[in-house]
């Protein structure tokens, strides 16, 4: 249960001077969520690598074009739909990218390595093709993350149960267990009886607390509320590390501190949920966002103040 999750490996010092190069790169999916990868060529840098369609975003070119333009000419894919997902650095020992991710949402043609390079359709979990860029190991993990989280918080421990039993129902892969008013002992006995409970459906289970409860109960990880991240020095030793976040400054510290995904929900319509049903259902809604990011289902799909006119649609 417990150690870093794959992506949080150190990045070395020496390339942090390097001037970072904008890559654009495109996430195609096939109905059964295969992700298309594409291996590099001899002529390329890291020939032999496995990456996502892209490349170099060229000068005065924005990133959505740059994607979409990599896209069809390495593979003959033509992207009619897509939208900004994950946009991150990540430093190789000698050089930086900044990888501006898109997924596609509608696409037509058939894949093709145009360039003479070997494509392959890989379970985001479950690769199957190595090695990948190891830069790309946050999306791969985020490819793999549930598009359904469910917080629960009821002291209870038979309707928190209950809670979490109807959150697996309507679709969660993912459960928070939040119960900040009990003591560590109750919260970690109410943990495993949540986890016990939700066992047959599969879901991955964290629990609001430190790394040693979540260890202790046998959830899969911990989460930590927002004012917790802002105590925290270093992300704790657990596999998958989940963060409540308030604001853009809070997304910026989780994603420095290695969190795997946020959620963003203001406390206040948390608590408000909580009081009436101790069930938050919040749906995976990154946009250009640095982590995965949920957002209260109710809200995900209309909430774009801030994010206007991200979508591209070409005709
Ligand atoms: N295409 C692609 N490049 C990636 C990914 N992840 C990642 O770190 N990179 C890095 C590798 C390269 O250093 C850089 C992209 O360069 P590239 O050589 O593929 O770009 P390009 O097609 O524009 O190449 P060129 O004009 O220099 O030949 O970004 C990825 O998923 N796809």
């Amino acid at each position: 249960m417990i150690g870093l999750s794959s992506h949080h490996a150190a990045q070395r010092p020496c390339a942090m001077s390097s001037p970072v190069i904008e890559v654009a790169v495109a996430v195609v999916q096939d109905d059964r969520g295969h992700v298309l990868l594409a291996e590099r060529t001899a002529r390329q840098v890291a020939a032999g690598f496995w990456e996502l369609p892209g490349g170099k975003i060229d000068s005065g070119e924005s990133a959505s074009a740059a994607a979409v333009r990599e896209l069809d000419e390495e593979t003959g894919i033509h992207a009619t739909a897509f939208r900004p997902w994950l946009c991150y650095v990540h430093a190789f020992p000698t050089k930086r990218v900044r990888l501006h991710i898109f997924r596609v949402e509608r696409w037509r043609g058939t894949p093709v390595g145009r360039e003479g390079q070997r494509l392959a359709w890989v379970d985001p979990a479950e690769p199957g093709v190595a090695p990948l860029l190891p830069s790309n190991a946050r999306a791969m993990f985020a490819l793999g993350l549930p598009q359904l989280l469910a917080v629960v918080d009821h002291d209870d421990p038979v309707r928190a149960a209950a809670a979490a039993i109807a959150a697996c129902d309507r679709g969660a892969g993912l459960i928070v267990i939040r119960a900040p008013r009990c003591a560590p002992d109750q919260r970690i006995a109410l943990a495993r009886r949540i986890i016990a409970a939700v066992a047959p459906a599969g879901p991955r289970v964290l629990l609001q607390g430190s790394a040693l409860e979540a260890q202790r109960a046998g959830a899969h990880g911990a989460f930590a509320c927002s004012a917790t991240l802002r105590r925290s020095p270093a992300r704790p030793s657990v596999r998958l590390w989940g963060v409540a976040c308030d604001d853009a400054s809070d997304r910026a510290l989780a994603a420095q501190r290695g969190a795997d995904f946020a959620i963003e929900a203001p406390p206040l319509l948390l608590a408000a949920n909580n009081r009436q049903a101790g069930l938050t259902m919040l749906r995976a809604d990154g946009t250009a966002a640095e982590l995965p990011l949920f957002k209260p289902a109710a809200t995900a799909a209309r909430d774009t103040s801030r994010f206007p006119a991200t979508t591209g649609v070409l005709t």
